[in-house]
C-alpha cells in the first residue's frame, strides 16, 4: 500500500491513498471520502486507520476530542469513528457539537461491550451506526463501507433535490439569469429570518410570486400568507381589512370582524402597491409594526398581532417619501431588506425559460402540446414586454386559444407585441399585423418611427378599453398590466373617469 502519514500536530495525523475511493460506480469518478477515527487507544486508532486506508478513504486520525475538533475545523470529514471514552470530555461532547454544526457527517460511535447503554445514548444523540468494543477488522470494513455508500446516497439525493430546486429556479419561480440566481441567494436568507422585506419592480415582473416564495420557504409556511391589494381597496375598506372592527363600528357593521394582521396568526401578511396607501393609514400601520397591536374600528381595547410583513411596490417609494407622499418611518420600517426584481427585458435570457413553462402549464391544462414557430419565439425573446411576466403569460394564453394547430404563430399574438415586429424587415410579419384580430388602425398609429414608446403605450391600452367598450378590468388583464397601473396610466392621459372611452 502507498500511503502518505502527515501529522498535522503530534496528536493528529492524516493517511492519504491513492487507489480509487470506495463505493464507486465503474467509470463513475466521486471525490474522496475523508474518514476521523477518534481514539485514544493508539493500536485501536492504527488498525482501523490501515483497514480505512485499505478501503481507498483519505484517513485523519486523533487521540482525544480537542485534536477531533481541530481536525474537523481543518479538514472536509465525511465519516468519523468515535470512541465514547476519551480524555478530555466525552466522545458524546464531540458528537452534539458535530451534529449542530455538520449535520450531513456520518458519525459511527465505537464503545465496549460492558457500555452498550451509552452505544444506545448515542444513537438517539444522532450517530448513524455503532461498533461494540473488541470488534473483529471486517466488522470495522463493513460498517466503513455501509456508511460510505450511505454518504454517496445522501450526496446525491441532496444534489437531486438541487437540481429540482435549480431546474425550476426556487419556489416555482422560473429563471437562471445571474440576476435571479443572486435573487435566489438572498432570498435563501430573507426566507429563514422574519424581518420585513420590501420588493420591489414593475407590474408583472413576480413580486408577489417572490413574497409566497418567501413565505413558503420561512419557519412559518403552515401559517397563512395573506396577500392584500392596497391599491384596489378604498381607504375605509383597506382600514376594516387590514385592522378589523366590532359590531355597531359602522352601518353595517352587523358583527365584529377580525382585521387581517391579526388574523395572520404568526404568518405573513403581504402588503401589495403599499405605495397606494392613504398617509393616515399609513401611520395606522406604523402604530400596529412598532406596538405589535391593533385597534380595530370601533374598538377601545388593541388585539395583539403576530405577523411577517412583506410589501411591494411598483412606485419609487422613496421619491415619494421626498414629495411627503409616503412616510419616511414606515419605509424605514418597511425595507429592513429591500429586494429588487429587475424587469424582464433587462433578463431576456429568461425569457425563453419562462415560454416552455408557461407552455407546460398550458399543456396540463388543455392536453395540447404548444409550440412557437421560428418567427413566433424570435418576437417572444425579442420583445420589452413591459407588461413583463404577465403580459407573456397573457400573450401565450391568447395565442394559444387563437390558433388553429399547436404550432403557435406570429399573427396568434397581441398586436401590441406584433407591431414591435413590424419594426423588422421581414415582410410576413407585416402582413401577421394586418391580420390581427384587435389590430390598431395602421393610420393612428403611422408614421410608426416617430412614435415613442409612451406613446405606443397610450395607443395599446385606449384601443384595447375601446374595444372592451369600457371594460377596464378586462383591458387590464389583456394587456398584462394590474388594474392599479391602468387606473394611473389613464389619470396620466388625463382620462381618470373619461366616459368617451367606451
Ligand atoms: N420568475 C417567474 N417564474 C414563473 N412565473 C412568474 C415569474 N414571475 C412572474 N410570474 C408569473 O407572472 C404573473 C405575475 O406575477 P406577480 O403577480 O407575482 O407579479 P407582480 O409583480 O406582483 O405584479 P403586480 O405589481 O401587477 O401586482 C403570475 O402569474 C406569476 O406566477
Amino acid at each position: 500500500m502507498e500511503s502518505k502519514v502527515t501529522p498535522p500536530s503530534s496528536t493528529s495525523s492524516t493517511i492519504t491513498d491513492n487507489r480509487p475511493a470506495p463505493s464507486r460506480a465503474a467509470g463513475e469518478r466521486q471525490p474522496p471520502v475523508h474518514v476521523l477515527i477518534v481514539d485514544d487507544d493508539q493500536p485501536v486508532r492504527s488498525a482501523c486507520a490501515e483497514i480505512a486506508a485499505s478501503l481507498g478513504f483519505i484517513v485523519h486520525t486523533a487521540d482525544s476530542v480537542q485534536t477531533g475538533r481541530a481536525v474537523l475545523a481543518h479538514h472536509p470529514i465525511d465519516i468519523i469513528l468515535l470512541d465514547l471514552k476519551l480524555p478530555g470530555g466525552s466522545g458524546l461532547t464531540l458528537l452534539e457539537e458535530v451534529r449542530a454544526k455538520q449535520p450531513d457527517v456520518i458519525v459511527i460511535v465505537m464503545t465496549a461491550f460492558a457500555t452498550v447503554s451509552s452505544a444506545v445514548e448515542a444513537m438517539r444523540t444522532g450517530a448513524t451506526d455503532y461498533l461494540t468494543k473488541p470488534f473483529t477488522l471486517e466488522e470495522v470494513s463493513t460498517v466503513l463501507e455501509r456508511s460510505s455508500q450511505r454518504r454517496v446516497f445522501d450526496v446525491e439525493s441532496r444534489n437531486l433535490r438541487e437540481k429540482l430546486r435549480t431546474d425550476s429556479g426556487m419556489g416555482g419561480i422560473v429563471g437562471h439569469s445571474p440576476v435571479m440566481e443572486k435573487l435566489y441567494r438572498i432570498l435563501s436568507k430573507v426566507s429563514t429570518t422574519s424581518h420585513p422585506v420590501l420588493i420591489l419592480g414593475e407590474s408583472g415582473v413576480g413580486k408577489e410570486l417572490i413574497a409566497r416564495s418567501i413565505h413558503q420557504n420561512g419557519p412559518n409556511a403552515s401559517k397563512p400568507f395573506i396577500p392584500v391589494d392596497c391599491g384596489s381597496l378604498v381607504p375605509t375598506l383597506i382600514e376594516s381589512e387590514l385592522f378589523g372592527y366590532v359590531k355597531g363600528a359602522f352601518t353595517g357593521a352587523n358583527r365584529s370582524k377580525t382585521g387581517l394582521l391579526a388574523a395572520a396568526e404568526g404568518g405573513t401578511v403581504f402588503l401589495d402597491e403599499i405605495g397606494e396607501l392613504p398617509l393616515d393609514l399609513q401611520a395606522k400601520l406604523l402604530r400596529a409594526l412598532q406596538e405589535k397591536e391593533v385597534r380595530p374600528v370601533g374598538a377601545t381595547q388593541a388585539v395583539p398581532i403576530q405577523a411577517r410583513i412583506l410589501a411591494a411596490t411598483n412606485r419609487d417609494l422613496l421619491a415619494m417619501v421626498e414629495t411627503g407622499r409616503f412616510r419616511k418611518d414606515l419605509y424605514f420600517r418597511l425595507n429592513v431588506v429591500t429586494l429588487r426584481i429587475p424587469p424582464l427585458r433587462e433578463r431576456r435570457a429568461d425569457i425563453p425559460l419562462l415560454a416552455a413553462h408557461i407552455l407546460d402549464n398550458l399543456q396540463r391544462q388543455t392536453g395540447t402540446a404548444f409550440t412557437f414557430s421560428d418567427d413566433a419565439l424570435r418576437m417572444i425573446v425579442e420583445y420589452d414586454w413591459p407588461g413583463n411576466v404577465r403580459e407573456l403569460e397573457n400573450a401565450i394564453e391568447r395565442a394559444c386559444a387563437l390558433s388553429s394547430g399547436p404550432v403557435l404563430h406570429l399573427a396568434d399574438f397581441p398586436t401590441q407585441v406584433q407591431y414591435h415586429n413590424a419594426h423588422a424587415t421581414n415582410p410576413t410579419d407585416t402582413m401577421a399585423l394586418s391580420a390581427a384580430p384587435e389590430e390598431i388602425p395602421l393610420g393612428s398609429i403611422a408614421p410608426q418611427a416617430v412614435l415613442s414608446i409612451a406613446e405606443l403605450e397610450k395607443q395599446a391600452i385606449l384601443n384595447t378599453i375601446r374595444q372592451l367598450k369600457g371594460d377596464k378590468l378586462m383591458a387590464a388583464k389583456l394587456l398584462g398590466i394590474g388594474k392599479t397601473t391602468l387606473y394611473r396610466k389613464l389619470k396620466e392621459y388625463g382620462l381618470g373617469s373619461d366616459a368617451s372611452l367606451m
